[in-house]
């Protein structure tokens, strides 16, 4: 069997009393870049709540690289390179680009590298380099978006994980992130991309998982890119 990147086994969490995941397992090999879609409210951002230890695991494990991570503090998680942007405007409006950017490279390691990854991802994008120094309250979503995919490049990810990076952009910023992570994806970083589009997915992802009610409920894989078919109806059942 390939080397693994991340193996979820039987892992159950939730809010309260509520559970929202049910048992749900997946392993993801070195290199892989995964996509994962599935209905609204059925558990996608709780798994990754979970596995980036900001939501604690009932029960099951998570193995990342080999070393059992499960419910390890959040920071740990980010030092060992599983790095999680969130859904929705996570950063520091009051900070400028740059500051939040800068405030990605917390830990000890990626701290010694910040200047260099900044220029990486004023590379990767650069129309957040014309606006370093703008507060980000005033940037554009997808210009905000932009930044909290650079903060979590600035953490020297080795498992990405991007939870839904298009919500609300428009067709020509879909087109242009898709083209930024592809980038990402090149430069040796591996993924995980939670997405409603399934065009998005297609060209990044060699593996789609759909998310169901708590659990992998199927999934498609297709060396060299997937078919919209096949992903249209993956997740409606017909195309
Ligand atoms: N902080 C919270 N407290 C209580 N319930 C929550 C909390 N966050 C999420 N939930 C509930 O957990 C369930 C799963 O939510 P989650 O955000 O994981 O779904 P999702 O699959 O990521 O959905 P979406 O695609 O809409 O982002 C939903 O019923 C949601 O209402």
């Amino acid at each position: 069997m390939a080397e693994l990147a991340l193996d979820v086994r039987a892992l159950n969490a939730g809010y309260g009393r509520v559970p929202v995941l049910h048992g749900i397992s997946f392993a993801i090999a070195k290199g892989e870049n995964v996509g994962l879609i599935g209905p609204n409210g059925h558990g996608k951002s709780t798994l990754f709540r979970t596995l980036s230890g900001l939501l604690r695991a009932w029960s099951g494990t998570v193995t990342f690289l080999g070393e059992d991570i499960t419910n390890r503090p959040a920071a740990e998680i980010v030092e060992r390179g599983l790095i999680h942007v969130p859904q929705g405007n996570t950063l520091f409006p009051d900070l400028t680009v740059q500051e939040n950017l800068s405030l990605g490279a917390f830990a000890k390691g990626p701290r010694a590298e910040r200047r260099r990854s900044i220029e990486r991802v004023f590379a990767l994008f650069p129309r957040l380099a014309e606006r370093r120094g703008q507060r980000c309250r005033t940037l554009s979503g997808g210009e905000r978006q932009m930044v909290a995919i650079g903060c979590g490049l600035m953490g020297l990810p080795n498992l990405l994980i991007l939870d839904e990076p298009t919500l609300g952009l428009s067709p020509k910023l879909k087109t242009d992130l898709r083209d930024a992570v592809a980038e990402i994806i090149r430069s040796g970083v591996q993924t995980i991309i939670v997405e409603q589009d399934p065009e998005f997915l297609q060209t990044l992802a060699t593996r789609i998982l759909l998310v169901s009610e708590g659990v992998v409920h199927t999934e498609i894989s297709g060396a060299g890119g997937l078919e919209h078919k096949r992903i249209v109806e993956m997740y409606f059942g017909h195309a």
